[in-house]
């Protein structure tokens, strides 16, 4: 829809209708660093209609079968597919990424997402057990929770708010979800195509706008007893203590710093440009980007050498062009802060090897004021340093020597984080003996981001609480209850 100035104005989806709000964001296109679009800046009130609608569409959407159900998200499906290419453009133009990610990943996935769970949600079976001596039978049952609130974030943001929205329906719950107000467009390019797939009013409805405004009032809201977030460990800190005084259930998939171990035995074929790719796709900003590269010491220079060789071949592109492998940061001050730890890296004596500071960028003149920079790699940096303790969250790798299995075990442990880890080695017996012991919820070996949805996904320690995938969505969108029968 046009707006004011003839930019795309976008407007909150509540109980099956598009609703314009009071007030609005500027959103910016980050190639450019221009404003091409006004997102709602939506609060309490819009937020109160949104729980009144979810709260009418429950008792219809929640009696449905599974397979009724099941019907609705695969139609969603469909017209996501057929919108895949449109989807594309605009999750590129809204987010920065390459078309190419976009076109073979994000709105792929999406699309994936709500197969996965239609098909997911027609297999679970409840637990039975039997007590013969005191003649009882006890078996479970599981029912939708209510109102779901869904907070994702502007990485990937079609993918994953949908990684929330189709388990959350499947499973017979009505749902109010807030993406992040720096990505908003794809998600309310969804909104016009549930009627068409069927999904009854008030099932899904859409709130933009901030975390501290709508997003605040969204999980302190009394009778939304569930909260999905990915994002930040602040902001999950803030959800935890704003749901805590409701007890609310709370999934919260947070950051990485995620190493990538690299032993002597490894294929470095393989390795090198799995290992570029882990670390800078999507401009690094994926939480299961690598961004701590252990090497073993006696195949380190060889290692560097070819790495860095590797990544400056990495072609750094307006997002619209398919043969850039990275486009532009989310944001000014994103990109500043990314900055900022290659500042600290130097100021604290490590080498950067290439690209911020050492390499030149070259961009169409319309781009000089986009939110680009070059893939950087540092070395010579010490465990200590914030560029290897803090997630960067953008396209910064640091290399560093290891001499033994246990040291580097240790070493990869030794941080706040446990979300993705990759092991690389020709030994059997090693790969299982590392990733057993490593602290991350995902461990990949001699590959990455290879994804299983039906397994768990998640992090330990401050990457986040609980897992998401068939089972484990299932769980958290379903409360269960253990009956008793005596005959
Ligand atoms: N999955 C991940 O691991 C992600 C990590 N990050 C990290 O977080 C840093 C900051 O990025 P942000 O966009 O600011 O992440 P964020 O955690 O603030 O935002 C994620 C979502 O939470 C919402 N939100 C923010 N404050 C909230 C509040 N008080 N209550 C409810 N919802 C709230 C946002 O509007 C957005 O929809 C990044 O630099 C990166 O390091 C960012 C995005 C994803
Ligand atoms: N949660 C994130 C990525 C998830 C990927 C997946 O489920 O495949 C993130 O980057 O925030």
């Amino acid at each position: 829809m046009a707006g004011r100035g003839g930019l795309l104005m976008l407007e909150n989806f509540i109980g099956g209708k598009f609703l314009p709000c009071s007030s609005y964001l500027d959103s910016y296109d980050p190639s450019t660093g221009e404003v091409y679009c006004h997102v709602p800046d939506s609060g309490e009130e819009e937020v109160e209609a949104a729980v009144e609608a979810a709260r009418a569409a429950f008792p219809g959407w929640s009696s449905r079968s599974p397979q009724e159900r099941s019907q609705v998200l695969q139609r969603l499906a469909d017209l996501l597919e057929q919108s895949l290419e449109e989807l594309a453009q605009a999750e590129c133009k809204d987010q920065g990424k390459t078309i190419t990610l976009a076109r073979t990943m994000d709105i792929p996935r999406a699309v994936q997402n709500f197969r996965f769970f239609a098909s997911s949600i027609l297999h679970h079976t409840s637990e039975c057990t039997q007590m013969d001596h005191l003649g009882c039978l006890h078996y479970t049952v599981r029912a939708p929770v209510g109102i779901a609130a869904l907070i994702s974030p502007w990485n990937l943001p079609l993918y994953l708010l949908t990684w929330k929205i189709a388990p959350a329906i499947a499973a017979g719950n009505t749902v109010i979800a807030k993406p992040s107000e720096l990505t908003s467009v794809t998600a309310w390019m969804m909104c016009r195509l549930l009627e068409k797939a069927g999904v009854p009013p008030g099932v899904v409805n859409v709130v933009f706008g901030t975390g501290p405004r709508v997003g605040e009032a969204l999980v302190s809201h009394p009778d939304v007893p569930l909260i999905s977030f990915t994002g930040s460990q602040p902001t999950a800190e803030r959800i935890t203590q704003l749901s805590a005084p409701h007890c609310k259930k709370l999934s919260l998939e947070l950051g990485g710093k995620n190493p990538a171990i690299i032993f002597e035995d490894a294929n470095l074929d393989e390795c090198i440009p799995t290992t570029v790719r882990s670390s800078f796709a999507n401009q690094g900003e994926i939480c299961l980007c690598t961004s701590r590269i252990f090497v073993q010491r006696s195949i380190y220079s060889e290692f560097l050498k070819r790495f860095v060789e590797a990544t400056r071949m990495w072609k750094v592109g307006i997002p619209s062009d398919p043969s850039a492998d990275m486009g532009a940061l989310i944001s000014q001050a994103h990109l500043e802060k990314v900055r900022s730890y290659i500042k600290k890296a130097r100021l604290e004596g490590a080498r950067i090897l290439c690209g911020e500071g050492v390499d030149t960028l070259n961009l169409p003149p319309r781009n000089q004021a986009g939110y680009f920079m070059l893939p950087t790699v540092i070395t010579d940096v010490k465990d200590e340093s914030c560029c290897m303790k803090e997630e960067i969250f953008g396209p910064v790798t640091c290399v560093v020597p290891f001499d033994s299995e246990e040291e580097v075990i240790q070493r990869a442990n030794s941080v706040k984080y446990g979300l993705a880890a990759t092991v690389w080695s020709g030994s059997v017996g090693r790969v299982h003996r590392v990733a057993k012991k490593l602290q991350s919820g995902l461990v990949w070996t001699n590959c990455w981001l290879i994804r299983e949805l039906n397994l768990p996904f998640g992090g330990m320690k401050s990457s986040g609480v609980g897992r998401e995938g068939a089972r484990d969505s299932y769980e958290f969108f379903t409360e269960v209850k253990t009956i008793t029968v005596k005959h």
